[in-house]
């Protein structure tokens, strides 16, 4: 049987309940929009495979529960995973402050340094600012990560932030951001975890 997949990326959405982590992740994976909030029990999970320059990257991300009750449950995934997406709802200052306690839980069980950070909101496309209207949410709170707005309402955005795995690479075995704009940069995470590399080197124009 062909197999399936050369790589597997196994990503987490951690933030507060009500913020859209489940949203983003159907819109990502069955490119579907659903208005009404399921609280998500536990850990729930989808994957999408996509092909970059020829090599089957299997996409593996979980979906947690933002209640506290479920979090003795949902810390158990945070050392699997190879990049960490904190989620906060652009319209909410509260998820937004809470982002800091998300990133110190992730750093009790290791390092934080990779966590992107993503804004929910409906309007993709605008410049990237938190819900006081200051740009560059991160940078204002000290977070170490880049920032990147999305939407579960738009699958460009959702795309456009949970992708940000094209814009990586393979240099002599190791996953580097590629090389593009500023703006694609930003969205990139800066020090993702190594995750095992392909045989064949990936280009750096990758193709989704
Ligand atoms: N306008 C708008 N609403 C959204 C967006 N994303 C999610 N929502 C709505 O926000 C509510 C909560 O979304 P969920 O994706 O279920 O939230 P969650 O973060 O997974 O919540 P928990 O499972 O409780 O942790 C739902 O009613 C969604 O329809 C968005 O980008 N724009």
């Amino acid at each position: 049987m062909a197999k399936q997949y050369d790589v597997l990326f196994r990503l987490l959405l951690i933030g507060d309940s009500g913020v859209g982590k489940t949203c983003l992740l159907c819109r990502f994976t069955d490119n579907e929009f659903h208005s009404s909030h399921i609280s998500t029990i536990g850990v729930d999970f989808k994957m999408k495979t996509i092909e970059v320059d020829g090599i089957k990257v299997r996409i593996q991300i979980w979906d947690t529960a933002g209640q506290e009750r479920y979090q003795t449950i949902t810390k158990q995934y945070y050392r699997r995973a190879q990049g960490i997406f904190l989620v906060y709802d652009i319209s909410s200052e509260r998820s937004y402050q809470h982002i800091m306690k998300w990133v110190s839980d992730v750093d009790e069980v290791g390092d934080a340094t990779s966590l992107p950070g993503c804004g929910e909101g409906a309007s993709p496309g605008k410049a990237r600012r938190g819900p006081d209207g200051k740009a560059n949410a991160s940078r204002k709170l000290c977070l170490p990560q880049p920032w990147m707005k999305t939407s579960g309402t738009h699958q460009k955005a959702s795309r456009r932030s949970l992708l940000g795995i094209r814009l990586m690479r393979s240099r002599n075995g190791r996953w580097e951001e590629s090389k593009g704009s500023s703006w694609r940069r930003s969205m990139a995470w800066t020090s993702m975890k190594q995750v095992p590399a392909p045989t064949s080197t990936l280009k750096s124009h990758s193709r989704v």
